[in-house]
């Protein structure tokens, strides 16, 4: 019963599962240290320019935040990048050889391009652990992977997963039983799943308790490294404990780069001052 719901679930998606695509080497370049190329990239809904010339790099293993007063075209950018939306005009590269504009999601998914939606949407009547197990499945064969045996490599990094994502005492809990935090972390654990190069993530705090951000932001942090990571978010104290006094903040506006640089800079840019935290 609870598989059969979770395969109905899983049909009736509006966005591309990882598991749904079937893993396979890409033939990512990123010599330059750059992982992430968007150049020139505009892109007009009935005449208007959601996104306007924007141009933003993202170096290999960076961790990088996106902040933004509503409509500054965050959500856009994100569907640019994993084809959702096609832009009226710009280059989108993954890595120097991947050329994102001539791939549609599946080919993105699959090419290491892991996106996180606001919303948690772990399968609520599975556990922590099949969830993990569904996500980790190269082909559409849900009923067969979830009677499967996995091997030692898949169980290991099984584990890892678990323990890293903060649920190795929830392991055989039901995914509806977590909490609204715990929920993320699994949803963050099933990405990870298909080792995924690039990951983005949509305001992954909103609704959470203190400790829950807290822990979010070591759980990103620890991530940055073996992938990247692209962080949308609206919680300025979030945002300040992810980007602490090292990292790169991007503040979008009217559709491109209004600031970029370490936060106490882009807090203390006028422009920014004027558009957004001033508000
Ligand atoms: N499919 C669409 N059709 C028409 N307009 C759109 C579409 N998608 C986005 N827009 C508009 O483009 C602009 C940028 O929207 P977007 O959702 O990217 O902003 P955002 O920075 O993510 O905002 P928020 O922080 O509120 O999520 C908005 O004015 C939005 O109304």
């Amino acid at each position: 019963m609870s598989v059969k719901s979770a395969f109905e679930h899983i049909v009736n998606r509006d966005h591309v599962y990882p598991f749904m695509v079937p893993k396979q080497a890409s033939n990512l370049n990123v010599d330059k240290n750059i992982l992430l190329y968007l150049e020139d990239i505009s892109v007009s809904f009935d005449g208007f320019k959601a996104i306007n010339n924007l141009n933003l790099y993202i170096n290999d293993g960076e961790l990088r935040c996106i902040i933004g007063p509503n409509g500054a075209g965050k959500t856009t950018m994100m569907d640019i990048i994993t084809g959702k939306t096609q832009p009226d005009s710009g280059t989108a590269w993954f890595g120097q050889t991947i050329n994102l504009l001539e791939m549609d999601e599946p080919a993105i998914a699959q090419a290491g391009i892991g996106r996180k939606f606001q919303k948690p949407t772990v399968f609520e009547e599975l556990t922590v652990w099949q969830n993990l197990e569904l996500a980790m499945a190269d082909d559409r064969k849900v009923w067969t992977i979830l009677n499967a045996k996995l091997n030692s490599e898949q169980s290991d990094m099984l584990m890892e997963t678990v323990a890293l994502i903060g649920l190795k005492e929830n392991v055989g809990m039901p995914a509806g039983r977590l909490s609204h935090g715990q929920k993320q972390w699994l949803e963050i654990g099933m990405l990870l799943m298909q080792k995924p190069r690039l990951l983005l993530v949509d305001e992954p705090v909103a609704g959470m308790t203190h400790q829950e951000m807290d822990r979010t932001s070591e759980l990103l942090i620890s991530l940055a490294g073996r992938h990247s990571v692209v962080v949308v978010e609206h919680d300025m104290d979030f945002v300040r404990s992810l980007a602490g006094k090292e990292r790169t903040v991007t503040v979008l506006h009217q559709g491109s780069v209004l600031s970029e640089g370490s936060m106490d800079k882009v807090q203390n840019d006028p422009k920014v001052v004027e558009v957004y935290l001033g508000e």
